[in-house]
């Protein structure tokens, strides 16, 4: 007996869409097997979920009164939870990340991001200014705030549920419907989240979700419509720049979190075990694959050794394997595609002249993980920042060790990147930490600690790590339009 195929399926206007064609594998990069097929959206399909998305703005849900909406993210968030293990379920088979991970990040965050923002949405206040006019007379402005319309969100494989609540819950929140492009690699979590908005009381048509990949496929097709208002998207710089470029005769705003090439300073005097604990988590959380990740350590000579032998006792005790077993803490990449890139990176740093203190291949894990996307957590030394090692975005479980002598120099070689995301630095002395902080050239930057979140704080980067903010008022500023009103008084 045949067994039926699994699909998942877009959902457009308030409905899954049935599928018209092959469809794409969706596959469990633990081990490499199918476990069910995508529905690619054609160009028809994603003209339906815009122009139904513009329907459902015009219906009534961009009117609708600011209670309701962020009632039904309250909602969102509390049926998230009821269905948490399908969530983690989901996102495990999509990513293949440690269930345990699933559970403390990824899902956890899709329900902190719908209640966050319910409660920002609730509280938020608008502009007004009186102004004083020749004579005593006044006037007075206020800028009332509209939803910006139809916006597309185009997210990434690493953290795809955490990444598309982080956009969709200010994006519904603030009266705007959405069209999702989830990474063709995790199309699960989009599609069960337009399950839960649908039990919750989401009218059909504000929260639409397209599968497919991105040039000549969905993700083109989504920001070449000229009906979308919008673009939030998070991923690679050139896949941002390709984005930019097609919605520009348009002049369509876009917010956009792109890559990184992050560096931490070590200094003599920090702590050694909570830096040790610290970089272990900022260089191989989510197998190195958060656009935050730590992939330049640069340490004062002084505890040069102690940090390279511990950070290599801590990446060697990583475990890695199955990622339904509780014990796991590191999962593989999302792909042979994605290895493979990473691996050319191994040998170009072979290349430059690296000394691999320890990693550097594909562990043996036995024969059911042997189709995996499995690498071993990497470091190195003997680079320096003239080398593609150490310019380029790598996304894997690797980083460059590299000493320095003074805070001037560590500043300076932290800051030689074109990427401008995220930092730490690490030393007990806290007015150092402050001014180090301050200097670096990015849009996130943390002392002692690392991916440490408040969801009210600007979240996102600049050069060639993004354009805009999101994170508390910073989305409410994207999602909406300002009307300013100036009455004479
Ligand atoms: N958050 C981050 O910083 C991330 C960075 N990356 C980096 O990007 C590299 C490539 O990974 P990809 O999955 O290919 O990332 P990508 O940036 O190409 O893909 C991200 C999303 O954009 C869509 N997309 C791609 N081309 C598009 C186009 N022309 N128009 C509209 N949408 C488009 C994709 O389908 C996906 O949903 C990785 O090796 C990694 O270095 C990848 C994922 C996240
Ligand atoms: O905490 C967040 O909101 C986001 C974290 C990570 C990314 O944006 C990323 O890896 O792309």
């Amino acid at each position: 007996m045949t067994q039926s195929v699994r699909w998942i399926r877009n959902f457009v206007d308030g409905e899954f869409a049935d599928p018209d064609g092959p469809g794409f594998p969706a596959v469990d990069p633990a081990t490499g097997a199918e476990f069910a097929r995508v529905h690619e959206a054609d160009r028809e399909l994603v003209h339906r979920a815009v122009t139904g998305a513009r329907a459902a703005l015009h219906n009534g849900w961009a009117d609708t009164p600011v209670r309701e909406r962020t009632a039904l993210l309250r909602r969102a968030a509390d049926r998230i939870e009821a269905r948490f293990e399908e969530f983690v379920a989901a996102e495990v088979a999509d990513t293949g990340k440690p269930v345990t991970q699933a559970r403390e990040l990824d899902v956890a965050r899709a329900v902190a991001n719908f209640r966050t923002f319910a409660d920002l949405i609730a509280a938020a206040g608008q502009e007004s200014f009186v102004t004083d006019l020749p004579g005593g007379a006044q006037a007075l402005n206020y800028a009332v705030r509209k939803p910006l319309g139809v916006v597309a969100v185009i997210v990434p494989w690493n953290l795809p549920l955490l990444l598309l609540t982080w956009k969709v819950a200010p994006a519904l929140g603030c009266g705007n419907a959405v069209v999702v492009k989830p990474s063709d690699q995790t199309p699960s979590t989009a599609t069960l989240l337009a399950e839960v908005l649908a039990e919750v009381g989401l009218p059909a048509g504000v929260y639409n979700v397209v599968h497919g990949f991105g040039g000549d496929s969905a993700g083109q097709y989504l920001t070449e419509h000229p009906g979308i208002d919008g673009v939030t998207f998070t991923g690679s710089s050139a896949t941002g720049t390709q984005v930019m470029r097609t919605v520009a005769p348009r002049v369509r705003p876009v917010s956009f979190e792109l890559g990184g090439k992050n560096a931490a300073i070590v200094f003599g005097d920090a702590d050694l075990d909570e830096t040790l604990a610290g970089l272990t988590r900022s260089v191989f959380a989510n197998t190195g694959q958060v656009c935050l990740c730590t992939e330049r350590v640069y340490v004062q000579r002084s505890v040069f050794e102690d940090v390279a032998a511990g950070l290599v006792e801590r990446a060697r005790g990583l475990r890695l394997g199955d990622p339904s077993a509780e014990r796991t803490n590191t999962g593989p990449l999302i792909s042979p595609e994605h290895r493979r890139k990473v691996l050319d990176y191994l040998a170009l740093a072979e290349e430059a002249g690296a000394e691999t203190l320890t990693g550097g291949g594909i562990p043996e894990l036995g024969p059911e993980l042997d189709g995996g996307s499995w690498l071993e957590p990497t470091l190195w030394t003997g680079l320096t920042n003239k080398d593609r090692p150490v310019r380029e975005e790598i996304f894997g479980p690797v980083a460059a060790l590299i000493p320095f002598d003074t805070e001037d120099e560590a500043i300076a070689l932290a800051n030689d990147t074109e990427y401008g995301l995220a930092s730490s630095v690490w030393t007990q002395d806290l007015r150092r930490g402050h001014r180090v902080a301050q200097a670096m050239h990015v849009g996130m930057s943390w002392v002692n600690t690392w991916f440490l979140r408040d969801l009210r704080s600007p979240f996102g980067g600049m050069g060639l790590s993004g354009i805009g903010r999101e994170g508390g008022a910073s989305s409410l500023h994207f999602y909406t339009e300002p009307t300013n009103v100036c009455v004479r008084l």
